[in-house]
């Protein structure tokens, strides 16, 4: 019995690993038979999908990319755009590299009768290019002249670019977008862990081989527990969020049974785990510093959304294949418009803040306060409020909250330093407008973070500290995963099949648009040269995708 459920699990590992090695044979056939829907199929998404400028020509990829095409076509267009491009690297170097950049773009952007001159540029942003030096680079590039570049990006360029061929395309590809999804359009492998509705299991986009992580959510135990209003939250943050430092929802669709999440593939385990299962209990400070720069930087994208995330812990916290952390499990998660608080008790105990225990108002601030616990356990391998001796002395829930509202931390683990005591002290302040992050100042700043450049750290160019080995799967053996049991006398009305479809809606544009650019999809559809495969429908029936519009 033994053997043979470690049988199964070494099967569902290889089969897993094997997929995210890609399978180059089947995809590439499958890809053949795949087409983006014709032009004259694509008159509605012309009126749906806007003329907003930062969400087509910026934020959507592939928006994004078609744009800088049509901009390459006309000599001035073209260098805005480069301009653009090369002030961004400069934002993102460092050292003399950055210096190098700076006399570049001043000689190649700012000098009149140079051939790449910002010749678009007109009043005070061309007087202040012209003049630009070394010392006031920064104010004025990143200031008014990129400003009044964009602004030039969004006027003629952006109306002609609506009437270009390349625009017709991104409608092409946005038709494509809206095809209907069905579970047929994945590839199941092992489940990755169990959530409260439902298991979490690693899934394959059958056309492009990208790799997520599923999240279903069983509907007669939606029903049963009332978690349909939760989940329909969960699903919209997920959906609005854009940080590389929150997992992204990809696609949200409907089986007969569940609700489905497609989500970023975490493959690299939580924080939890690395904590307790890796070698001595705790992890290593560079590695604390890196993981807590990504979640701090998370979590202020959250908060500028007026969202709270009132579940941090390093168990929400999952390293993808690279070592890069994401934030996840926003299922507690909560919008609180401006001037809103609540008193609602949410979270996890040993993380919860004092004001969430007592039911005072609160707002963004309880996550600083978690995420002061959950350092404090990254370095010692145990939380604050619950000491070294858990395991020997059991502390119940009255005796923790008390010790959360009126004891201090002690910091008796060798591994705490002046400086990672001062950062966790300043989140763990019991007053609210003392606490750091909460005193309109930016947690970024404290020294603790010293080493960190946090525009390179968002542009994912700084590499990890500590990347997970390829060939091991940080998640419970399949044997060890519990299963559901049956939920019975469930049945659904009118009023649940219209929350299933609210839900269901289908792909998200921004992870989708990256899926297509980053499988190498969106280069092959639009290849002019490219020939479909005749037998194209014969594996659309097999597969029953909806790969041809
Ligand atoms: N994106 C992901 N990539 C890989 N594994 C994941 C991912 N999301 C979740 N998991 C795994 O599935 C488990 C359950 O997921 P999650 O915590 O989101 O579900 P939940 O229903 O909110 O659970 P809970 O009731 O514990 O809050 C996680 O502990 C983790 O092991």
């Amino acid at each position: 019995m033994c053997d043979m459920s470690a049988l199964d699990n070494l099967v569902a590992n290889t089969a897993y690993l094997k997929a995210q090695g890609g399978d180059e044979k089947e995809l590439r056939k499958r890809r053949q038979s795949l087409a983006l829907p014709k032009p004259g199929n694509c008159v509605s998404v012309r009126t749906s999908v806007g003329q907003d400028f930062e969400s087509l020509c910026e934020l959507q990829p592939i928006g994004k990319k078609l744009f800088r095409n049509f901009l390459s076509e006309t000599p001035e267009y073209a260098v805005a755009a480069e301009f653009l491009d090369e002030l961004n690297d400069w934002e993102l170097a460092e050292g003399a590299a950055k210096d190098k950049a700076c006399t570049n773009i001043i000689n190649q952007f700012c000098k009149e009768g140079s051939k790449s001159f910002l010749s678009c540029l007109t009043g005070e942003a061309l007087e202040k290019c012209k003049a630009v030096t070394e010392k006031d680079f920064e104010v004025v590039m990143t200031g008014k002249v990129k400003e009044a570049v964009r602004e030039f990006l969004k006027g003629k360029p952006f109306m002609e670019y609506m009437l270009s061929p390349f625009f017709d395309k991104f409608l092409q590809w946005k038709q494509y977008e809206k095809q209907p999804i069905t579970e047929k359009y994945f590839y199941e492998f092992r489940t990755l862990g169990k959530g409260g509705f439902g298991e979490v299991c690693a899934v394959q986009v059958k056309n492009t081989g990208q790799m997520y992580a599923c999240k279903k959510l069983c509907k007669k135990r939606l029903k049963k527990k009332q978690g349909e209003k939760m989940a329909l939250m969960e699903k919209k943050f997920l959906e609005k969020v854009n940080s590389p430092f929150i997992v992204s929802l990809a696609y949200a669709f409907e089986t007969k049974s569940h609700l489905c999440l497609v989500m970023t593939l975490m493959n690299g385990g939580d924080l939890k785990y690395h904590i307790y299962n890796i070698g001595e209990k705790g992890i290593e400070m560079d590695r604390i510093i890196y993981y807590t720069a990504q979640i701090t930087t998370g979590m202020l994208h959250l908060h500028a959304m007026d969202i709270v995330y009132r579940d941090m812990k390093p168990e929400n916290v999952l390293l993808d294949s690279q070592g890069q952390c994401r934030l996840s499990d926003l299922g507690l998660a909560i919008e609180l418009p401006p001037g809103k608080t609540t008193t609602q008790k949410a979270g996890t105990g040993a993380y919860m803040a004092p004001e969430v225990l007592t039911e005072t108002p609160y707002r963004t601030e309880v996550d600083w306060w978690s995420l002061g616990v959950s350092i404090y356990e990254m370095v010692a391998g145990y939380t604050p409020f619950r000491g070294p001796d858990a395991k020997k002395e059991k502390v119940d829930k009255e005796e923790m909250k008390r010790r959360i509202i009126n004891d201090e931390p002690v910091f008796e683990h060798k591994n705490f330093d002046p400086l990672t005591k001062d950062i966790i002290l300043q989140f763990l302040k019991k007053k609210v407008d003392e606490r750091l992050g909460c005193k309109g100042d930016d947690p970024r700043k404290h020294e603790w973070f010293k080493s960190i450049n946090f525009a390179r750290l968002e542009a994912g160019v700084i590499p990890p500290p500590w990347l997970p080995k390829p060939n091991v799967v940080y998640a419970k053996d399949t044997g060890d995963i519990a299963e559901f049991s049956d939920v019975k006398g469930i049945e659904f009305n009118d009023k649940d099949e219209k929350f299933f479809k609210e839900f269901s809606t289908g792909a998200i544009s921004i992870p989708w648009q990256k899926e297509m650019i980053d499988t190498g999809l969106f280069d092959e559809l639009n290849d002019p040269h490219r020939k479909e495969s005749s037998s194209r429908l014969d594996l659309d029936k097999k597969s029953g995708t909806c790969a041809v519009l």
